[in-house]
């Protein structure tokens, strides 16, 4: 590790010294491949944008199963210490059992630094093999909520104690009979909640307003979960006008206006507003809606929705720009100016240590850090180059397996393409 000093921030403003010192988690199964791959790239992003002027300090921290071989946790509490005074870190994934064992530890570090916004960018690259016509239509940006929801993690077991006191607290203090197997049944939690909606709709809006994006889109199943998901999309559409009345039209105005003045003063309403750049804020239900991505892809920009949602909604879109290989993201609290960058995929641990896996996924989680830090031209660089790579179809196996004439290289072997590439493109801020 080179010696580094803290990025600090002020009033939601980070300062980015010249050698700030970044925590790493390598992650499980496929995790250290990808990491060592995906180091060198940012190294080399950051070298040659900033000729040794700037470096990152890599700081590593443990979780997961190599926390758990040297210290006996699965995510110590100086891990979560040291992020929380050096405010970034980048990980690789982390396992989580299924049906039992310990709750996700991925998870746990969005909930205990109450990193509420999980945004997933969803681009195209040129050349990359998608199962779509169009994939190039596909350009969405996922603001999932990130610490509410079913992954509360608030679950009773069938049989258990608490089950049983949850059940007889239902059926008796709140007369439910609509359980149909009350004595085999698990019972599961679903909290939303009015301020942790409206800080991560206002949160997509900010970014759409930001980044010059046409719409927001609720997603939500309100019409079967009235009181969580429904109440999602009222608390959105009142955070949108409330907050950002001279920069959004929303579909509940566009519904009052035809109540009050009929559907083509609505309709005119709508047109002028979109005339006037403002953003469309819309919502949709969660069925329809992983139909529309599909079928009408163009007519969907930023995505706000709940954690379940978000999770599906982000793997079914990675999908169409060419799968989890290539899909990136940030969990940040946009107050404090804690983020952790990781990829939507997990672990893919058949091929763990196998050195084969597209690393993308989490030097493209790198480049979204680099851009939190301020560091366009290195940012700029990584994406250059992996337009170029791609291009050139030198890919990882997931790619090459859907394109005729690929060059199949390892994970490592990706690196270094990207790395070599980067001599070809341009630096711009
Ligand atoms: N944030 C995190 O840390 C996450 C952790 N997980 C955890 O990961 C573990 C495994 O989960 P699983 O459901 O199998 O999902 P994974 O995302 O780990 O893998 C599913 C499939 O996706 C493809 N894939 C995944 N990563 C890559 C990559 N880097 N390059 C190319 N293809 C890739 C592979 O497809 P193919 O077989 O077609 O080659 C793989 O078999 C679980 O314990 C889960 O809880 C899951 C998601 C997120
Ligand atoms: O924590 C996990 O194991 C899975 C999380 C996940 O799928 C996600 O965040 O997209
Ligand atoms: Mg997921």
């Amino acid at each position: 590790m080179t010696t580094g000093e803290k990025i600090t921030v002020t009033n939601g403003v980070l300062n980015v010294p010249n050698n700030p010192i970044i925590p790493f988690i390598e992650g499980d199964g496929t995790g250290p491949d990808i990491w060592a791959a995906s180091v060198r790239v940012l190294d080399a992003a950051v070298e040659k944008a900033y000729k040794g002027e700037k470096k990152i300090a890599w700081k590593e921290v443990l979780a997961g199963e190599k926390a758990f071989n040297q210290t006996g946790e699965w995510l110590p509490q100086e891990t979560l210490n040291l992020i929380d005074e050096y405010l970034l870190a980048i990980k690789g994934p982390l396992t989580t059992p299924v049906g039992g064992g310990i709750r996700s530890l991925n998870v746990a570090l969005r909930q205990e630094l109450d990193l509420y916004v999980c945004v997933r960018p969803v681009r195209y690259f040129e050349g990359v093999p998608s199962p779509v016509k169009r994939p190039e239509d596909t350009d969405m940006v996922i603001f999932r909520e990130n610490t509410e929801d079913i992954y509360a993690g608030i679950e009773y077991q069938k049989g258990s104690a608490e089950v049983q006191k949850v059940l007889e607290f239902l059926q008796t203090e709140m007369g439910v009979k609509k359980i149909r197997f009350p004595e085999t049944s698990g019972i599961g939690i679903k909290p939303v909640s009015e301020e942790g909606t409206k800080r991560l709709v206002r949160a997509a809006i900010q970014y759409a307003v930001d980044h010059g994006r046409k719409s927001v889109t609720l997603v939500h199943k309100g019409n079967i979960m009235k009181f969580t998901e429904g109440a999602f999309k009222n608390w959105g559409y009142e955070v949108a006008e409330q907050e950002f009345s001279d920069q959004v039209f929303t579909w509940a105005q566009y519904d009052r206006l035809v109540e009050e003045q009929g559907k083509q003063a609505a309709n005119e309403a709508q047109a002028a507003a979109e005339a006037a750049g403002k953003i469309i804020v819309k919502d949709s239900i969660a069925d329809i809606f992983l139909q529309q991505i599909l079928t009408r892809p163009k007519e969907f920009d930023v995505v706000a929705t709940m954690n379940l949602n978000g999770d599906y909604i982000s793997d079914a879109l990675a999908a169409q720009v060419g799968g989890i290989g290539i899909a990136p993201g940030a969990n940040i609290n946009y107050v404090t100016g804690h983020a952790i960058f990781e990829a939507t995929h997990g672990t893919a641990p058949k091929y763990a240590g196998l050195d084969k896996v597209n690393p993308s996924s989490v030097i493209l989680s790198g480049v979204l850090m680099l851009e939190h830090l301020g560091w366009n031209e290195a940012a700029n660089l990584i994406v250059g180059s992996m337009e170029k790579t791609i291009a050139s179809k030198v890919v990882t196996y997931d790619f090459a397996r859907l394109m005729d004439g690929a060059t199949e290289v390892k994970c490592s072997e990706f690196g270094d393409e990207l790395i070599k590439n980067m001599d070809t493109v341009q630096v711009n801020a």
